[in-house]
């Protein structure tokens, strides 16, 4: 044992086979880091890291709580929702979707159970979610804004109102899974009707989203986002401030 050691030192180190070189014109995935001198990954390897820093910055304007989306049903809440999230590199969370996961199809909850018992999960599941710390893009079922104590929460956070138009609703969206539309589409619009004022109660702005597509709708969603978040940082920074001024005007007195 001591012999072969001492024979593997004289050897020095193992030979290994020659690496093979790298290839010259790899397109390098985003994100990936590259230690190689080879002008092209070079290159790729400064613009990913320019998209993370981009990345970085973006999020770091996004307010850093949940940021709701409300509306009717088959606005775009889920689909659209689903796209901000996706572009402002944040988790996205959808009430239904954990309704669903917990308790089985929301159709067949209505069911057995009725629109009452629903409705109290529902609260349930969203209060948990937004006690939760960290950015995220929350959406709702349409009917949650009923619940008085779901409109109270939605005030501490930034909240967008989706709203369409009962046509553009029956011609794109898909009723058989939504049990207040299933049987009578044409409920839509009643069902709007009473719950406008609520939808308009805890909104901080409104998006119509029969009148543009979905990637010009992110967009518009995505800055309306970033400057809520600019906005309210500056204003943070300015009552810090004030803050700061009022306790050493108060430090002054004392000492006069
Ligand atoms: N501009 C748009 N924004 C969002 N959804 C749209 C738009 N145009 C059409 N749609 C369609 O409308 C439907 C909305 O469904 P969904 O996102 O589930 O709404 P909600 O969650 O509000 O009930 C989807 O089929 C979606 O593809
Ligand atoms: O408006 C409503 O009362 C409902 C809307 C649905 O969600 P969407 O608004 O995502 O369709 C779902 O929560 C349930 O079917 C009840
Ligand atoms: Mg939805």
């Amino acid at each position: 044992m001591i012999a072969s050691r001492r024979a593997a030192r004289q050897a020095g180190p193992p030979v290994t086979a020659p690496k093979p070189a790298p290839p010259t014109h790899r397109v390098l995935p985003v994100g990936e880091e590259s230690h190689t001198h080879n002008p092209t990954e070079v290159e790729a390897s400064k613009k990913a890291k320019q998209r993370r820093k981009r990345r970085r910055r973006g999020a770091s304007r996004v307010p850093d709580r949940a940021i709701v989306f409300v509306g009717p049903m088959a606005a775009g809440k889920t689909s659209l929702g689903r796209r901000v999230a996706k572009e402002l590199a944040v988790p996205f969370v959808d009430s239904d979707v954990l309704f669903v996961r917990e308790h089985g199809a929301i159709t067949d909850f209505f069911a057995a159970h009725g629109e009452p018992e629903f409705r109290r999960i529902e609260a349930e599941i969203i209060a948990a979610e937004l006690a939760k710390p960290g950015t995220k893009i929350l959406a709702l079922g349409g009917g949650a804004v009923l619940t008085e104590s779901t409109r109270q929460l939605l005030a501490q956070y930034p909240t967008i109102l989706l709203m369409t138009t009962q046509d553009a609703v029956l011609r794109t969206a898909n009723l058989s899974r939504r049990p207040l539309l299933r049987d009578d589409p044409s409920a839509w619009g009643r069902i709007l009707a009473e719950r406008k004022p609520l939808y308009l109660e805890v909104a901080n702005v409104t998006f119509r989203t029969d009148r543009a597509g979905k990637e010009q709708l992110t967009k518009r969603v995505v800055q309306w986002v970033k400057a809520y978040g600019r906005k309210e940082r500056a204003n943070a920074r300015r009552s810090t401030t004030e803050r700061g001024r009022e306790v050493s005007m108060d430090e002054k007195k004392e000492r006069e």
